[in-house]
């Protein structure tokens, strides 16, 4: 089937690969001791009839257990059908009063008496209908709202628990897309589908029995357009949902294009870019009316053929029925009866193709957004975890090897050992890829060691509780991430009871608190989205102060000062000094001169530690370390050179 090639597989070929455990289908393959989930995840709508059976049926039971308002929805459902369905058989017994009155059989009062009667009774029919339906379609929607609150926050709550090497693999738009679109296609289901199911069972199902008792033929000619237009419009809505899979894809691919305009505007302006970017927008805008196009024409001509088989069902009736009544056989009101079921019946009918989409649709969805909340978390708190204890805070790295988790074969760092005591700062150097952050990566436990272990006091980091390691251990980031709220609320991120006090002292350290008092409104200022009033060295100062709230037992400084000059960078580690006094301080960078008064200075190649010791130390030894030290050193006496040759 055309819509078994749903975008999912595109979308979700990143989760696919990423590293997590799932209550593995039974073509689940374990890749690297990790398992992954079967096809069935990755494949949306090609998932097999029976994963999409018990997806239907879990979505389903979500919504039952909003009891009242399901009762009250399926309810006012059935009774406003059945209000429906008197509607032809009282226009019918009008008629035919009205008709006996023509030819004498009652008197004209009577009949008139009658009609009023039908007419009034029709209309509280009518009203009482409306009433029922608006009850019905209030409370269907009720029910998708819950049930789509409920997921919603299963789904941020799952992402926030998710590792990191899942967020390494799965793109955030996928993500955004399964939390927006999917959870969408899941909200819709019971007004949708079920609601509308129960609607035309119980019109078809009782009007069908009704006509059949007064006219076998007329009944199934009356009939006879809905397997018809059922068909014609499921196969609509199947090849619609086609398309729009696909329509959803370009979209997407536009998202792309002006999110990547937008976020790299700097970018696009200083190499002149415009006409580029706009050749690139115009190219996925033309691909997107041209499916809207091809949507268009489906729904058109299927309209037609829907709308032919109807009247032409209609015609037949009138035609046969017509006969029947000059024969005699049946009343001018009991035609009018099956004439007027048929127009009813047509709405509905045609809706069965938006019923089998919103059963297909949540099908899909379903099992997109479950087989992302089944997830396993693969990095989480040991079954006996204890919190973590700090006394001497001395980290620990005995023989760690590691290769991150899809690359199993690559292996990243190859038997690592050091210690750092408190008040100890250890300096990791080395060339672009040896490693280094990957080391500050596995402290935190973002990623698990693949040997040896990592301590802090003795204690294994895989067995005490992540929130617990998470406060003893801060990392700044070579990112530095700016929230979208007030100076004061980002520098207080990781502790928001904090009083002004401690925020200006965390700011004087990292040399930020004079610049924020030159800002109009202080700490009140609001940086704009991804920080961009604010330079990328005034970030890094910000992410500095904003960890230093958290008084970790370990910090470590990601090559976080890259961005700031030399002197404001050595501004900070003097007021840093008595800050490093009660904790282990580890700063990975670049440019010796902030690293050389370490304790210790590990220099990583390749993923391995090839020489270690203080900055002296490793000058005497003349190996890698002294052979960068010279690089940079002679880079800085031509730099004074140029800059006394240019005055
Ligand atoms: N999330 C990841 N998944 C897979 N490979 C990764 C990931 N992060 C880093 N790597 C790879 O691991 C190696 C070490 O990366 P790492 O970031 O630790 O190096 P680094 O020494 O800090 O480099 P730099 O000085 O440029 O920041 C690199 O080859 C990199 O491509």
């Amino acid at each position: 089937m055309s819509w078994a090639f749903d975008v999912g597989i595109v979308r979700l070929k990143a989760l696919q690969t990423a590293q997590y455990h799932r209550n593995a289908p039974p073509n689940s393959k374990a890749i690297g001791g990790v398992t992954k989930p079967g096809n069935s995840l990755a494949n949306g709508e090609a998932a097999g009839p029976v994963q999409g059976l018990s997806t239907i049926a879990r979505i389903t039971r979500m919504n039952l257990r909003h009891s009242w308002q399901v009762t009250v929805a399926i309810g006012s459902t059935l009774v406003a059908a059945s209000l429906q369905l008197l509607i032809p058989e009282l226009l019918g017994q009008a008629i035919d009063q009205t008709q006996t009155a023509i030819g004498g059989g009652v008197s004209g009062a009577a009949a008139q008496e009658g009609l009023r009667t039908s007419a009034l009774l029709l209309l509280a029919i009518c009203v009482l209908r409306g009433l029922f339906t608006l009850a019905q379609n209030y409370f269907a929607e009720a029910v998708g709202h819950h049930v789509a609150y409920e997921l919603r926050v299963a789904f941020y709550e799952k992402i926030q628990r998710l590792s990191f090497s899942f967020h390494d693999q799965a793109h955030s738009a996928d993500l955004i897309t399964i939390g927006m679109l999917d959870l969408e296609g899941v909200r819709v289901y019971f007004s949708a589908a079920l609601v509308r199911a129960v609607l035309l069972v119980m019109l078809i199902g009782v009007g069908a029995h009704m006509l059949i008792s007064i006219n076998l033929v007329l009944g199934l000619l009356a009939l006879s357009f809905v397997p018809f237009v059922g068909w014609r419009s499921s196969i609509t809505q199947i090849k619609l949902r086609a398309t729009w899979l696909d329509l959803q894809e370009r979209l997407c691919d536009l998202s792309r294009v002006m999110e990547e305009n937008l976020t790299g505007v700097r970018v696009v302006r200083a190499f002149s870019a415009q006409a580029y970017e706009m050749l690139k927008f115009d190219r996925a805008s033309k691909s997107a009316l041209g499916l809207m196009h091809e949507r268009a024409e489906i729904y058109v001509r299927n309209i037609s053929a829907m709308n032919f088989s109807f009247f032409f069902a209609m015609g037949l009736v009138l035609w046969i029925g017509g006969n029947k009544v000059i024969a005699g056989e049946i009343s001018v009101g009991k035609l009018a009866t099956f004439l007027t079921f048929m127009t009813i019946l047509q709405m509905p009918v045609r809706q069965i193709g938006l019923i089998v989409d919103g059963f297909a649709r949540a099908s899909t969805c379903g099992s997109r957004l479950f087989g992302l909340l089944d997830l396993d978390i693969a990095l989480k708190d040991a079954a006996d975890a204890k919190p973590l204890e700090i006394s001497e805070g001395t980290l620990r790295f005995d023989d760690v090897s590691f290769a991150y988790p899809d690359e199993e074969n690559r292996p990243i760092l190859k038997n690592i050992s050091f210690e750092a005591r408190k008040s100890e700062t250890i300096a990791i150097v080395g060339p672009p890829g040896a490693g280094k952050s990957t080391i500050a990566h596995l402290i935190p436990r973002f990623y698990d060691v693949a040997s040896g272990v990592i301590t802090l006091d003795g204690q294994d980091i895989r067995e005490v509780t992540l929130a617990t390691l998470r406060r003893a251990v801060a990392v700044v980031q070579q990112d530095a991430f700016i929230f979208t709220t007030t100076i004061e609320n980002n520098i207080a991120y990781g502790d928001p009871w904090a009083n002004a006090q401690r925020i200006e002292r965390a700011s004087e350290s990292a040399q930020l608190h004079d610049y924020i008092l030159r800002l109009p409104a202080g700490y009140k200022t609001v940086v704009r989205e991804r920080g961009i009033s604010l330079s990328g060295g005034q970030r890094q100062r910000l992410t500095i102060a904003r960890t230093m709230m958290l008084r970790p037992s370990v910090i470590i400084f990601d090559d976080s000062t890259a961005a700031i000059d030399a002197a404001t960078e050595q501004r900070i580690r003097s007021a840093m000094r008595h800050f490093a006094k009660d904790r282990v301080t580890i700063i990975i960078g670049h440019r010796l001169s902030s690293l050389m008064d370490a304790d210790v200075i590990l220099f990583i190649e390749n993923g391995e530690i090839v020489e270690r010791g203080t900055h002296e130390d490793l000058l005497a030894k003349g190996g890698r370390y002294k052979a960068l030290y010279d690089l940079q050193a002679r880079a800085f006496d031509d730099m004074l050179a140029n800059q006394e040759g240019m005055s």
